[in-house]
């Protein structure tokens, strides 16, 4: 059988860049696509980044059973679709989650053998600072996302293992040694 791993921590942290680069170093690793009823930011493609969906079909998959977990975060829900991580997993392969804090405590118990990794910032400071910077959100959803990142990092310690993302390559150093040795 393969594992399940799943990155979780504060929106902004830097997750999606770190996940990018562990995607380069091994392509042998399954991402998941999860569903968002987000409406895609510039240059996110439906099926690529997220599958977007309307409210009532993102509904229709709860109520069909058809997700591994899902949360609302900030306003929209958010949810790993169960069939590719189950048939993955059978494949023998690693399969990769990148949720918020919410969905992987659900993981934690439908899934306790997934290896869960928690990434922090180097301060809150500088957590608002990459949020912004990134420039993709509404000042209301950015207020959303730092109000929800103080809750999240208060429970960091529920997690395998915590990494802080200071620099890039380190970060993604430690992630490597977590999945592989
Ligand atoms: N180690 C780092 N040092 C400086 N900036 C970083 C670092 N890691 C990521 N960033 C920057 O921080 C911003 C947010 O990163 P990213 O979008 O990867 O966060 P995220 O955790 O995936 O967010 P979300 O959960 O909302 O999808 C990006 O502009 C990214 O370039
Ligand atoms: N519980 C879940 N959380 C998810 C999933 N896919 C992404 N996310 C997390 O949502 C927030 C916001 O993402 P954004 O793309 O709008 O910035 C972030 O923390 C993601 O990790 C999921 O399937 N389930």
């Amino acid at each position: 059988m393969g594992k399940l791993i799943v990155l979780t921590g504060p929106s902004g942290v830097g997750k999606g860049t770190l996940l990018k680069l562990l995607l380069e170093n091994h392509p042998e690793i399954y991402l998941s696509i999860s569903a968002t009823t987000r409406s895609p930011r510039p240059g996110e493609i439906h099926g690529q980044h997220y599958y977007f969906l309307t409210k009532s079909q993102f509904a229709e998959m709860i109520a069909a059973g058809e997700f591994l977990e899902w949360a609302e975060f900030a306003g929209n829900h958010y949810g790993t679709p169960r069939k590719a991580i189950e048939e993955q997993i059978a494949q023998d392969k690693i399969v990769l989650l990148e949720i918020e804090v919410q969905g992987a405590r659900q993981v934690r118990q439908s899934f306790p053998e997934a290896w869960q990794i928690f990434i922090l910032p180097p301060s809150v400071e500088e957590l608002e600072k990459r949020i912004r910077g990134r420039g993709q959100d509404t000042e209301e959803a950015i207020e959303k996302r730092l109000q929800k990142a103080e809750n999240e990092l208060a429970v960091a310690s529920e997690f395998d293992i915590q990494i802080v993302n200071d620099d890039l390559n380190h970060a993604l150093y430690a992630i490597e040694s977590a999945i592989f040795s």
